[in-house]
């Protein structure tokens, strides 16, 4: 919680102090107003004005005496006025500040946060689920602003009811004593209720993030869900979560309203104990007990507002823990080199020989005994086309991951014309590498903006001769508003394969250095396809070429096959080398896919 203060201590810097001294402002001219209603009852006959016995009663009515007698009501009625209006004014203003400070810190924190998981390596993405980075920004971060400004709010309430208690004690110290210690004894009996709200925020914390992360897989998987009539198990799941939901709630309005009501009840009983001693044991003036009362009446529901900030406070406690456990992981999982970011690509790395790998080792959990990849040997040529095949699992993508420096191998090197790969050069590297992963991701954005996103300087005759080499020139031409078409959920629907051609075309804008396709063809039919390595054969020499192709058809132009098996390299070298070796596992593949497709 210290850390957010801290947090908001930096970004609101005098902001912060400003609001919090209008706060008191406002609370000590609600005291004022109150202190003001001595004269105006002395005024209307209903108290003594001139009275001694209540401190500063007499120096405040004394100006009063001054005036003309039908002078004096309109006098004070008009300070009354000024006051009220004057704290409504400031009020107003502090409302407005608040709301500033506030919306400005919750946004501070958004752009913290996504920052900082965007900036986090990909070993920190492989542990985790993409629902609960959701989850994070869209409900425990405005849990934890709303905890940091409570936090505030104790601070004020709490600095408040000292002045309170000051000007109680000066009317009266020992019942302000008997008040202050019922209060105390109160506060220590509802400690409880303080465990018991921190303990409901964990239930909070823990059913959101199932509810986020179950929609999140069921809206993802839909098609599957109606496709395999799974509706009545989901929404048994939905049902028993919105229950506990529903539960978790409501017991922490119930776990409210109880200690409100005590306070009330207290309160209630108190005041009677009170004036009947104060009147009918200890005798004191009743121009002193109204002010008793007033002034109880204003100290006391501070307490019950103590007693439930701090009930609030409870309740967001887990979700500071939690926003604060991933922030603190994304920040050790940051990327070495992070600096601007810059688009233009003039000046990325641009890779002249080729890759190396010299013994590497890589496993997904270092607690377990299985590698994905061991013993891995090999070189990549610049310029050249470069074919990477294997059954399922065999470790094609992970090779990939390593290479583009996506991951850290656990033993052995990568290299990159002669230099060792490490995590502050891959992030270089990267700049000059376009990756098109087995499943594309389109923005819900127009065809141009999602070109544009990889070169944002691209004019539009180069997004044509893009969309020409990924063979997507006609289609996109046909689409209602050509390049400004919506593509997605809302806009148009592209099929698996016209999808996967306007993220090639996106990949060749950039002018990579090093282009790698992982699977990226496979949802293309025979003749586009063959377009498509007619378009590979031009790029070969521009750039190095690096492909993951399930169907072995698809790479018959390549410079080198690397094959691989249960995360070793089992052969490598020529198509026409590794199809004559019947019993590697090349010509194996071969022979099933053509059983397959014959
Ligand atoms: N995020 C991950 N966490 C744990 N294990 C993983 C992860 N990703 C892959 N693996 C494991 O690593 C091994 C290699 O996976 P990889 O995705 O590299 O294979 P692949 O050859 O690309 O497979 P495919 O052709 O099916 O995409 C597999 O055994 C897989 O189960």
């Amino acid at each position: 919680m210290f850390y957010y203060l801290k947090k908001l201590h930096a970004f609101a810097g005098r902001k912060l102090y400003a609001n919090l001294a209008g706060t008191i402002v406002v609370s000590m001219m609600e005291g004022i107003g109150i202190f003001l209603l001595a004269p105006m009852l002395g005024l209307i006959g209903l108290l003594d004005a001139a009275s001694g016995g209540i401190p500063l009663l007499s120096a405040a009515a004394e100006p009063l005496q001054r005036l003309s007698p039908e002078l004096r009501l309109p006098a004070v009625l008009a300070v009354f006025l000024m006051l009220l209006l004057g704290q409504g004014l400031l009020q107003r203003l502090l409302a407005n500040m608040s709301a500033e400070l506030e919306q400005g810190f919750i946004r501070h924190l958004r752009l913290e946060l996504y920052r900082g998981l965007l900036q986090s390596n990909w070993a920190f993405f492989l542990k985790r689920r993409r629902s609960d980075f959701i989850h994070h920004a869209t409900i425990e971060l405005p849990r934890v602003s709303f905890g940091v400004f409570m936090c505030l709010r104790l601070a004020t309430t709490l600095l408040f009811t000292l002045i309170q208690i000051g000007f109680a004690l000066w009317l009266s110290v020992p019942l302000t004593l008997a008040v202050l210690l019922c209060g105390l004894a109160l506060a220590a009996y509802s400690r409880s209720q303080v465990r018991r709200s921190r303990a409901l925020g964990k239930d909070t914390t823990e059913l959101m993030q199932r509810y986020v992360g179950g929609m999140t897989d069921h809206f993802n998987g839909i098609k599957d869900i109606k496709g395999n009539r799974m509706e009545q198990q989901h929404l048994s799941w939905f049902r028993a979560l919105c229950d506990r939901l529903e539960s978790n709630l409501v017991q922490f309005t119930k776990l409210q309203s109880a200690s409100q009501f005590r306070y009330k009840a207290a309160a209630s009983i108190l005041i009677a104990v009170f004036v009947y001693f104060a009147f009918a044991v200890l005798h004191v003036h009743a121009e002193t007990l109204i002010f008793i009362v007033l002034v109880f009446s204003r100290l006391w529901p501070k307490f019950s507002t103590l007693q439930s900030n701090l009930e609030q406070i409870g309740q967001t406690v887990p979700a500071f823990r939690h926003l604060r456990e991933l922030q603190q992981a994304s920040e050790e999982a940051q990327e070495p080199e992070l600096g601007p970011v810059r688009l233009a690509e003039g000046d990325a790395m641009r890779v002249s020989q080729g890759f190396e790998m010299r013994d590497v080792y890589y496993r997904y959990d270092r607690d377990q005994a299985t590698y994905a990849l061991q013993g891995v040997s090999l070189r990549i040529p610049a310029h050249r086309m470069t074919a990477v095949v294997g059954r399922s699992g065999a470790g094609k993508s992970t090779l990939i991951d390593l290479l583009i420096g996506l991951v850290q191998p656990e033993r052995g090197q990568v290299l990159v014309d002669g230099k060792p790969l490490g995590a502050g050069e891959a992030y270089e590297l990267r700049r000059s590498v376009s990756y098109v992963s087995q499943d594309p991701f389109l923005f819900h954005e127009s065809v141009r903006d999602n070109l544009a996103i990889a070169a944002p300087e691209a004019s539009e005759a180069q997004m044509w001769e893009a969309l020409r080499f990924a063979a997507a020139d006609a289609f996109v031409k046909r689409l209602p508003e050509g390049l400004d078409t919506v593509l997605g959920d809302r806009g148009v629907r592209l099929s698996g394969g016209e999808r996967q051609r306007i993220v090639l075309a996106r990949a060749i804008l950039r002018n990579p250095s090093v282009l790698v396709l992982d699977e990226a063809t496979s949802a293309l039919d025979g003749e586009r396809e063959a377009g498509i390595q007619e378009a590979l054969e031009r790029l070969r020499g521009r750039m190095t070429l690096i492909v993951i192709a399930h169907r072995l058809s698809t790479i018959r132009g390549a410079d080198q096959i690397i094959v691989l098996d249960n995360g070793s390299v089992v052969q490598h070298g020529g198509y026409a080398q590794l199809s004559e070796e019947q019993d590697g596992l090349f010509g194996k593949l071969l022979s099933y896919q053509a059983r397959a497709s014959g």
